[in-house]
């Protein structure tokens, strides 16, 4: 089969340029184009060097229709509103698009499950093999635990540029515990505690974000019960991890069925 061509969206970010540089550097896939906004000074300059590789003969564009017309799929870590945009382009040309965007709400995650009747979509909030299989973890320890006899806390902390929070990895941690323990997240939830706040619920699933420095992302689920406390975590120290991953995603949907699939279907994780 012929190599993938992708084309990177955000390919200037921190992400993008991990992006370029990792696929780059896997067999498989080539950088078909590269994709930032209108208006960026950017434009036209070329995303190897960016990325610190050296010209590679792909300038930053923002003529998304030309983009993908080259591409084969679109890898695309930006932003909310960006994302649910591309969704629905590439899926107008057939393109598989792996979405690692954060932040999203839910208006976003409704189009993006509508983008994905005709489009093949994998979307995940984290992309890395360490996560992933991290939060199967949490499931069965989620499972295992009396919800009454031990709570769950996930604290998280990001680099100070980051604009989401809690992060897209704590919230897909905290789907996780709530999987295991049969209940919805959105209403076991405590995203915020400020002031008197009461005894914590029983059941509930408490999040803390930190923001600070170049931290790439750490992330810890706590379960903690009378006189133990059980912490599962996951360190990353280089943005790799998640464009290795992206990449993989995009390799192992083309040719897939249309559809909204996860990092957990990619790597083959489900407990099922
Ligand atoms: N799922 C995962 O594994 C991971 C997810 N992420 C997520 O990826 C996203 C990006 O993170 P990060 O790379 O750190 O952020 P950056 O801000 O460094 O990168 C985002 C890039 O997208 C560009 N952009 C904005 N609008 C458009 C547009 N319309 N078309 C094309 N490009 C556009 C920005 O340009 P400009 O700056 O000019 O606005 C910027 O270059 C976040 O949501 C983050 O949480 C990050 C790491 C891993
Ligand atoms: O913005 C980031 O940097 C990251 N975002 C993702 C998230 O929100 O969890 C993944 C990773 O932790 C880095």
């Amino acid at each position: 089969m012929s190599d993938m061509r992708l084309a990177v969206a955000g390919a200037a970010g921190r992400m993008g340029q991990a992006l370029i540089r990792a696929i780059a550097s896997m067999d498989g896939v080539v950088v078909s184009a590269a994709i930032e906004r209108s208006g960026s000074d950017i434009l036209g300059r070329d995303a190897g060097v960016q990325a610190q590789l050296g010209e590679i003969g792909v300038a930053f564009t923002d003529d998304f229709e030309a983009a993908m017309a080259v591409s084969d799929g679109l890898v695309d870590f930006t932003a909310p509103d960006v994302s649910v945009a591309n969704a629905g382009l590439a899926a107008q040309y057939g393109l598989v698009h792996i979405i690692g965007t954060t932040g999203c709400d839910a208006a976003h995650e409704e189009k993006i499950r509508k983008a994905a009747e005709k489009a093949i979509i994998v979307k995940s909030g984290n992309m890395s093999l360490g996560v992933n299989l991290l939060s199967v973890l949490v499931r069965q320890a989620a499972k295992a635990l009396d919800p009454q006899d031990w709570d769950i806390e996930i604290v998280e902390m990001h680099h100070r540029h980051k604009v989401d929070a809690p992060s897209g990895t704590a919230l897909l941690l905290g789907q996780a515990a709530a999987e295991g323990r049969d209940i919805d997240l959105d209403a076991a939830s405590i995203r915020v505690r400020d002031g008197h706040t009461g005894p914590r619920p029983a059941g509930s699933i408490g999040f803390a974000t930190l923001r600070g420095g170049s931290v790439v992302g750490e992330h810890t689920v706590m379960l903690a019960g009378e006189g133990e406390l059980v912490e599962l975590s996951h360190k990353a120290t280089d943005r790799s991890i998640f464009a290795r991953g992206a990449v993989k995603a995009a390799l192992w949907a083309r040719n897939r069925e249309p559809g909204l699939y996860s990092m957990i279907d990619v790597l083959g994780l489900s407990e099922n």
